[in-house]
């Protein structure tokens, strides 16, 4: 129900500051999950969300890894296979933007089964609150 939120001025621009500047589009993992098939394949990695729909048949690790991970959280999976940091400067050609912290924290009660990664989700939005501006 809830689309991608309007993209944000996260740089803090001022008109003369030389901060480059950047827009962010945050997503609710539910919109993620949503984008499971192969016909729109999405993951989360590390907060950010990528669109890897054209990688599909690219990935020198193969679709069916990826097509496992549809619409996830694939952090953990991403970080076990060791990839090099050029498949991570790779990953920028495919990002579309972030999950939400604050919209995350919002689906709680949907998440109990789910306590670690909610804790995991706790520290990424201290982080964020930490090293952003606020948004909200
Ligand atoms: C957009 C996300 C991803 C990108 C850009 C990416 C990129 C790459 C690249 C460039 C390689 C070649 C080896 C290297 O350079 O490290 C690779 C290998 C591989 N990737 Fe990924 N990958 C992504 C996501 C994933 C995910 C989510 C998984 C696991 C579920 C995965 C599993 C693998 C495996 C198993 C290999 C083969 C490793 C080997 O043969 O030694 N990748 N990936």
């Amino acid at each position: 129900v809830l689309g991608p939120m309007a993209a944000v001025d996260a740089s803090g621009s001022d008109g003369k500051g030389q901060g480059v500047e950047t827009s962010v589009t945050y997503y609710r993992l539910e919109e993620v999950a949503k984008r499971n098939s192969s016909k729109e394949i999405w993951l989360v990695i590390h907060g950010r969300v990528y669109d890897v729909t054209r990688f599909l048949n690219e990935h020198p690790g193969g679709e069916e890894v990826l097509l496992e991970q549809a619409g996830a959280d694939a952090s953990e999976s991403f970080e076990d296979v060791g990839h090099s940091s050029d498949a991570r400067e790779m990953l920028k050609q495919y990002y579309i933007g972030d999950v939400h912290p604050l919209l995350d924290i919002l689906d709680f009660p949907h998440r109990r089964r789910h306590s670690l990664r909610f804790l995991v989700s706790l520290l990424h939005v201290g982080k964020q609150i930490l090293l952003r501006r606020p948004c909200w």
